[in-house]
């Protein structure tokens, strides 16, 4: 108890105002800031350097933390009319490495079923359940007059179902399983939006050996632009692919391919689809109705029109097989220099250190000893011309 006030012993003073006022302006913006880290984190929208420090136990249950190279390369924001959406907070050089993230959940490619889903969702531990059903979704799969509340704080099994299926079909990457088709969820990449053509900046690959996916950036991407990535085979026509995203995704399109002034845009629709139209062509040479000159001719083709269109997803594969059609025609020189240019794409869209890169490597390292060298009519077949 404390002691009674008298003359010796006088009351303690009150406190004066500024020293109140002073305890309130250090604990009411602490609350403010303690709330608005919560809000951010809830949201997946904190930044980078932030979420370092807020997030590591939950994060280590959802992610490789070894392998999580993005904190200092984007950022989670809210971006009108897209939802959520990648930024990057620097500069980012083509081919540099942006994400590399492991499956929180798998599935087998394909309808996904009630029976099939509900035993993996209920092996996801709790952060990844969470992580899993932030993720947005278009449609729901509810049968014809069914009604379900994906939004109640304790969701039902079929609504927990139904949403995770929604998420899913919205947001998993097609990958390849022990040799199955198979989908994973990336809850880092889930956040890419979409561009079409030349309007995105990044190339996903899936590197079987290590389990994961890795994203590359296939330009110079500057800081405060958005990383994006391709749905779907965006060399299609401008209405096919509007049709597409709406019908798949859920949005109309307005990136800025979709989004050229109708000169443009018909302009693009008449050169997109020609890669098909020329890869056609060039693929006759595998069945020996066109010469290897030919072939080539072709390859140059395509390789203008990715100049021409600026999209430049695949020009990897397409100079490895430029390099493989002068190998079998025994011209070594070209064989190198499409080599060579192989070995660059596919470092900047797989990776240099991928299997893809680095069989290619090996190829030029020992083209002497290919067991198809010169396997064809001799001929010179023709390099690039860059
Ligand atoms: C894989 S998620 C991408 C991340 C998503 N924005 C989010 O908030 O989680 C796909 C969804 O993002 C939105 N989206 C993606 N690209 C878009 C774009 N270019 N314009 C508008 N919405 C887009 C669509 O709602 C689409 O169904």
């Amino acid at each position: 108890m404390p002691p009674k006030p008298t003359a010796e012993n006088p009351p303690e003073p009150e406190q004066d105002l500024p020293q109140q006022m002073s305890f309130f302006w250090l604990v009411v913006p602490l609350l403010v800031a303690l709330f608005y880290a919560w809000y951010l984190q809830q949201n997946d929208a904190m930044p980078a350097v932030l979420s370092k420090l807020f997030r590591s136990g939950e994060e280590s249950d959802l992610y490789d933390l070894r392998i999580l190279t993005d904190r200092t390369i984007f950022d989670v924001v809210d971006l009108k009319g897209k939802g959520k959406g990648l930024i990057a907070i620097r500069d980012i050089k083509q081919g540099e490495l942006v994400i590399q993230e492991k499956p929180i959940l798998t599935a087998p490619d394909g309808d996904i079923a009630e029976v099939l889903l509900n035993p993996i969702l209920q092996n996801l531990t709790s952060a990844q359940t969470k992580a899993l059903l932030s993720l947005s979704y278009t449609h729901l799969k509810t049968e014809k007059d069914e009604t379900v509340n994906v939004n109640a704080k304790n969701l039902t099994p079929r609504a927990r179902y139904l949403l995770a299926e929604g998420i899913i079909t919205n947001n998993a990457v097609g990958i390849n399983l022990n040799g199955q088709h198979s989908l994973g969820v990336f809850p880092r990449m889930a956040r890419l939006n979409h561009a079409c053509a030349s309007g995105y900046n990044l190339a996903y690959a899936w590197r079987d050996d290590e389990g994961e996916l890795r994203i590359y950036a296939l330009k110079d991407i500057k800081e405060g632009e958005e990383l994006l990535i391709s749905y779907i085979d965006s060399r299609r026509p401008r209405k096919e692919r509007i049709e597409k995203l709406e019908k798949t995704y859920g949005f109309t399109c307005t990136c800025p391919i979709c989004s050229l002034p109708p000169e443009e845009s018909e302009k693009s629709d008449e050169l997109l689809p020609q890669f098909t139209l020329f890869y056609t062509d060039f693929a006759q040479w595998y069945k020996g109705s066109i010469t290897g000159k030919e072939a080539i001719q072709h390859i140059r083709k395509i390789w203008q029109l990715t100049v021409d269109t600026g999209y430049v997803r695949e020009r990897g594969r397409w100079a490895q097989e430029a390099a493989y059609v002068a190998t079998v025609h025994g011209d070594e020189t070209s064989a190198r220099q499409w080599l060579r240019l192989a070995i660059e794409w596919m470092g900047i869209e797989t990776g240099i250190d991928s299997v893809k890169t680095t069989n290619l490597q090996f190829t030029l390292d020992n083209l002497q000893e290919h067991p198809e060298l010169a396997s064809r009519e001799v001929m010179d077949v023709g390099g690039p011309i860059l």
